[in-house]
């Protein structure tokens, strides 16, 4: 197994599989130090040395690995274990012994067959990061194909291994020989505890401050929760972050677009004013009128942003209620589907009504009467068609749940 594409590992979670060879610039050398200390002058010796994640000494395994298992997953990611496994052979060789007459160097037999995922089901990635010093025969990791062949790489110093870590990459250490050590720093990484996932202009502001409030900052991980940003993330804000739990915020459509337009016409010193965003994030020239914003606002942001796709169709309506399923969902101004209802989900009071440091000066305002201009509703509906479907069917879905209670 090799490549793209999605898979079921253990658990019945849904990741993507991959398998791949890279390479990393780490000096795993104080890593090496960790275990030295523990060696025997026996002919070999083995050693797991567990690392907390935030432990500094491990601070550039953890940004090498998620960079890579980010872009191979495309999922938003956490470490969740780190291990140090050392074998070394015949630690200390005897000074008559060549160290290119490996055949007398001593012998490791090796790990059994097994997937990560296996050991604990968070575990949906693994990279893995070696260190060879002296002269190493062997102390492969080698994976059992698909079709019953075996897939094998060497340990170098300097290689990264990435991989899902399901059963489609049934694995093992194979033996190792000769003089020297194979270090091996095993990461292991799943998803996030809680995804806040809010497009532009849907409370997501007031969610963030009240999760801060409650949980501390967003950490990213460890049970804890996160963010995905409105703006800055260029796709696919739903897709491979399934089965975190997911706090999605939405809005009515045409509210939204209103705000939307309104907080790019905030006068400076308002918190909504659109200067405290870098230039490149502001969506709409301050001197646009409503009816000019209207017509060239971007059909569909909730749908798009959700999916990630600029283009969409009313396909995308069915996929993104598909892609909630499972989600708390909130929208704004909602009375039964509120944002302070999903936050009681979670255990987290909405900041007014904690005390919190946090206020909310209100944007400057856009009500119904700027829409009773027939040109400017029609313009606000045909922006929004895909959107109001799906907080439509959102809407009716809850509804239809109530009456059956
Ligand atoms: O050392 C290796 O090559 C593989 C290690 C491994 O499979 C594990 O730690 O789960
Ligand atoms: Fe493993």
């Amino acid at each position: 197994m090799s490549g793209g594409g999605s898979g079921r590992g253990g658990g019945g979670r849904v990741t993507r599989c991959f398998r791949f060879v890279g390479r990393h610039s780490l000096d795993l050398g104080p890593l090496r130090e960790l275990v030295a200390s523990r060696e025997t002058p026996d002919a070999f010796n083995f050693s797991r040395v567990p690392i907390p994640v935030d432990d500094p000494r491990v601070a550039g395994v953890v940004a090498t690995a998620r960079a890579e298992l980010e872009a191979l997953s495309d999922e938003k990611l956490c470490p969740l274990a780190i291990n140090v496994r050392v074998v070394a052979v015949n630690a200390s060789p005897p000074p008559d012994v060549g160290l290119e007459n490996d055949e007398k160097g001593s012998f490791h037999p090796g790990f059994n067959w097994h997937n990560d995922q296996r050991k604990d089901e968070r575990w949906l990635y693994t990279a893995l990061f070696y260190d060879v010093r002296g002269v190493i025969r062997g102390g492969e990791t080698i994976f059992d194909d698909d079709g019953g062949g075996l897939t094998r790489v060497a340990p170098a110093t300097g290689r990264l291994l990435a991989f899902s870590s399901g059963p489609e990459n049934t694995h093992r250490a194979g033996p190792t020989a000769g003089f020297g050590r194979r270090l091996v720093v095993q990461t292991q990484w799943g998803r996030p505890g809680v995804v806040v996932v809010h497009p532009f202009k849907t409370a997501g502001r007031f969610v963030w401050h009240a999760f801060q409030d409650a949980w501390g900052p967003p950490t990213e991980c460890g049970g804890s929760w996160t963010r995905i940003h409105p703006i800055k993330t260029p796709r696919n804000a739903l897709e491979g972050l399934r089965w975190s739990r997911l706090l999605v915020l939405l809005r009515d459509p045409v509210d939204r677009l209103l705000s939307e337009y309104a907080f790019f016409h905030a006068a400076p010193g308002d918190r909504c004013y659109a200067g405290t965003l870098p230039l490149k994030l502001r969506l709409v020239p301050p001197a646009t009128s409503l009816e000019d914003f209207l017509a060239r606002s971007r059909a569909d942001h909730q749908i798009r942003f959700l999916l990630g796709e600029d283009d969409c169709d009313d396909s995308c309506v069915e996929r993104a209620l598909s892609l909630l399923e499972g989600a708390v969902v909130a929208i704004k101004d909602d009375p039964i589907l509120s944002v302070e209802n999903a936050l009681r989900q979670f255990g987290v009071v909405a900041p007014r009504s904690s005390g919190s440091a946090f206020v909310d000066p209100p944007c400057p305002h856009l009500s119904e009467r700027d829409l009773a201009d027939p040109v400017l509703l029609r313009l606000a509906l045909a922006a929004t068609t895909l959107d109001r479907r799906l907080v439509g069917a959102i809407r009716s879905k809850r509804r239809r749940h109530d009456d059956e209670l």
